[in-house]
């Protein structure tokens, strides 16, 4: 197995993990837990698990870091048996965190992020900087918070140590276990974004464990949809799944807001925009009217002088206005490229020309979508997945298999 500090220079610092025909029957219990079950996880990449409750997510997930002996199978990681490696090498390679932070409450911030350094014998300066870097890796200052104890942090904070903890000695693998489940959704959503950064950041071979879909589809490279005994129902990236489910189980599992859900994943960036008519405020009327008429039009837009979107105003009235300093209806709900196409049908939802205006960071306009332009990229994004046959490029899923 190659060493973290081989990885510090790569792109990808995760490492492949196989699951071949494993099985778990707990002593005393007839039925498998986990029943025969074979995946592929990709190195570098988040792999969810989702399912209903008792399907065999945990069983399967503390498999991988031996916390739970298989009956049965193998399991691999970086290609080698995982039943060869020793308790050391498996707490370097494989970082752990779980639902409630599962924080030693006796130990401070700092003790308890540095628990596996600690126990791999690092010299005490080095684990003493690890955890500040650490603690910084997930937004918190060390000055403040390392010397705290558990029961002194909000939920939120408990679970940003609990992923510190699980990232100290630069594990390729991180298995999380619902690990923001007992948060309120608000700080599970920028837990959430943390975790999409900081895997932006270090693209570890992540295995993460949910009920929720939603969850799934915004973390997940790849999700595996489980049954019962962990029997794989679908395994693909999110897109796929969401216009393509396996069977009714599946799609029962999504909901009735595929589309809804498919929109969460592509970026305004990704479409192309359409083009409004727009004019400075300082212009006259007469020209920006003739050039509505010329465009045929029903709303344009007036900007400032640098450039940023002011006003909607309806193309039939423009000429009868006596400047473009005022009338109008302010342009709301502006999205950026980096936006999600759910946010720009939020925004398109809230204004009268049904179309939401894109400004690039400065704020500056860059062009519209229109609720047209959504449904033709679902119908795309659908298409695509629904035929085979079909070489149009799909964004997220393609970028999966490139890199
Ligand atoms: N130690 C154990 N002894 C016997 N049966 C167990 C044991 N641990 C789990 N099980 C059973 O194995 C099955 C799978 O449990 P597991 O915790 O892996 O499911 P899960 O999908 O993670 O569930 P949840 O989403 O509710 O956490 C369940 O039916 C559970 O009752």
């Amino acid at each position: 197995m190659t060493t973290p500090a081989a990885h510090e220079t790569d792109a990808v610092s995760g490492v492949p993990i196989t699951l071949d025909d494993v099985t778990k029957i707990y002593p005393g219990q007839e039925r498998p837990a986990v029943d025969h079950v074979s995946l592929e996880l990709p190195a570098g990449r988040t792999t969810v698990f989702v399912g209903p409750s008792g399907c065999g997510k945990t069983t399967t997930m503390r498999m991988i870091n031996r916390l739970i002996e298989p009956s049965s199978g193998t399991i691999t990681i970086d290609g080698q048996d995982n039943r060869t490696l020793d308790a050391d090498t498996l707490r370097r390679h494989i970082g752990y965190a779980i639902q409630a932070s599962g924080l030693f409450p006796h130990m401070t911030v700092a003790q308890n992020v540095g628990t596996v350094p600690r126990l791999l014998k690092w010299r005490k300066s080095r684990i003493s900087d690890r955890v500040d870097q650490m603690l910084e890796l997930v937004g918190l200052d060390p000055a403040d918070y390392r010397d705290r104890y558990p029961a002194q942090l909000s939920g939120g904070q408990q679970q940003r140590v609990g992923v510190a903890r699980a990232l100290a000695a630069d594990p390729p693998v991180l298995l999380m276990d619902e690990p923001f489940g007992a948060v309120d959704p608000i700080t599970r959503a920028s837990l959430q974004d943390e975790l999409i950064r900081l895997q932006e950041e270090l693209h570890k071979t992540i295995v993460f464990v949910t009920h929720d879909f939603n969850e799934a589809v915004r973390l997940g490279d790849r999700i595996a949809v489980l049954g019962p005994g962990s029997s794989v129902l679908q395994f693909d990236t999110p897109e796929a799944i969401l216009a393509n489910p396996a069977d009714e189980t599946v799609a029962g599992f999504i909901g009735d807001d595929a589309a809804l859900k498919t929109l969460t994943l592509r970026r305004v960036g990704d479409v192309d925009l359409g083009r409004a008519t727009t004019a400075r405020e300082s212009e006259a009327p007469a020209d920006f009217a003739a050039r509505v008429r010329g465009a045929d039009d029903e709303w344009a837009v007036v900007l400032d002088d640098s450039g940023r979107p002011l006003r909607w105003v309806r193309g039939d009235l423009v000429a009868g206005m006596p400047d473009l300093r005022s009338g109008g209806q302010p342009v709301t709900g502006t999205v950026t490229v980096d936006s999600t196409l759910q946010e720009a049908l939020d925004g398109l939802l809230s204004t009268a020309s049904a179309t939401t205006v894109v400004v690039d960071r400065s704020g500056a306009y860059r062009g519209t979508i229109g609720i047209d332009d959504l449904v033709a990229e679902l119908r795309r994004i659908h298409h695509h997945h629904n035929d085979p046959g079909s070489s149009e490029p799909t964004g997220p899923a393609d970028t999966v298999e490139r890199s």
